[in-house]
């Protein structure tokens, strides 16, 4: 197998920051304004801390692009969440001091470059303060293709066969070797396929619970227009990605909101997830059909809107949208 001590590495990291998530909603935390307005929490930094001195211990050369950084976090003003950060960290790797965490944050703030991570610590913050959905995403790209994705759901259960009707699950996807779940709970992995073409049951589309983060009208008529009859299952973060990879769903769909229509996706919004959806032989594109493209930095400034498909789908979505 492929990228094996890659795998190794990257899901023990993952399965501790999911802990530390976990244990952190148990009284849910407060919600902390970044400079951009948007929220972080403790446990996004714990979970980036954690991660991230994983990868930098065993893979000393290889950048990490994270979502977050330490610098708000090293404020005096701050002081309190890192102490509470540092609590919770000592809970997986005992002995740590803030300073480590500090640097191990910022060992997230690394370039693209031939060979990287990227790191989400929370995808779907604002799904983890509602009590709703959230991931914790890293994937290893390579040339600018995704090679490796790590996708932990803590709070997801699938309406399908086991394990993926139990709480808490772990997608793992390597290029060329297909996508396996796993419950958090147990370490045995399950290979996974998208919906089939017949599957009328699964039929059904995905999309953020956040109106402002997509255009849910015109997802909803491009939708109806590729023959889906339902209406959309709303979901926070990657959590969408592993319902595509698994069938729950046979479509994602993430377009442009009107409102933002500059707006550009991060590389580590997608990463993880596209490599669980395609290794399951599902089909990731943007609006206009163009593959992801990830090698052009922390965004992709090639690409406007995601759609996420079964494979069988995916054309019958562009003609729409194209139309
Ligand atoms: N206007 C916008 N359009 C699309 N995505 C947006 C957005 N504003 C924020 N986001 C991204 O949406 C992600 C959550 O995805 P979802 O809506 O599918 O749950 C956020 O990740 P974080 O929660 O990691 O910050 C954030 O990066
Ligand atoms: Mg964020
Ligand atoms: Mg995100
Ligand atoms: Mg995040």
């Amino acid at each position: 197998m492929a990228y094996e001590k890659e795998l190794q590495v990257g899901i023990e990291a993952s399965l501790s920051a999911a802990k530390l998530c976990q244990a952190v909603r148990g009284n849910i935390p407060d919600r902390i304004e970044k400079q951009d307005r948007s929220p972080v929490t403790i446990a996004d930094f714990g979970s980036q801390a954690i991660i991230c001195r994983a990868l930098a211990e065993a893979f000393p050369n290889d950048p990490v692009v994270g979502e977050e950084d330490a610098t708000a976090l090293r404020s005096s003003e701050m002081s309190e969440q890192l102490a509470q950060v540092t609590e919770y960290v000592k809970q997986e790797i005992p002995n740590v001091s803030t300073e480590d965490v500090t640097q191990w944050i910022d060992h997230g703030n690394g370039e693209p470059s031939q060979r990287f991570w990227t790191l989400d610590p929370i995808d779907g913050t604002k799904g983890f303060l509602r009590g709703d959905q959230y991931a914790i995403a890293l994937a290893l790209i390579e040339e600018g293709e995704v090679k490796v994705g790590i996708l932990a759901c803590p709070a997801l259960s699938l309406d399908l066969a086991p394990p993926l009707n139990e709480e808490g699950l772990l997608f793992v996807a390597v290029r060329g070797e297909g996508t396996k779940v796993r419950s958090l709970k147990t370490d045995e992995f399950t290979a996974i396929r998208v919906a089939s073409p017949d599957d009328e049951e699964h039929l059904r589309f995905v999309e953020s619970v956040e109106v402002a983060h997509g255009d849910q009208s015109q997802q909803s008529a491009i939708a109806q227009q590729a023959g889906i009859k339902s209406p959309s299952l709303r979901m926070d973060s990657q959590a969408k990605y592993g319902a595509v990879a698994s069938g729950a769903a046979a479509l994602y769909l993430r377009l442009p909101s009107p409102k933002q229509p500059d707006y550009r996706e991060n590389i580590w919004d997608h990463a993880a997830g596209v490599i669980v959806a395609e290794e399951a032989g599902g089909r990731a594109s943007d609006m206009y059909g163009k593959p992801l493209d990830f090698s052009v930095g922390a965004k992709l400034f090639q690409n406007r809107g995601v759609v996420v498909s079964n494979g069988s789908l995916h054309e019958a979505v562009l003609a729409a949208l194209n139309k």
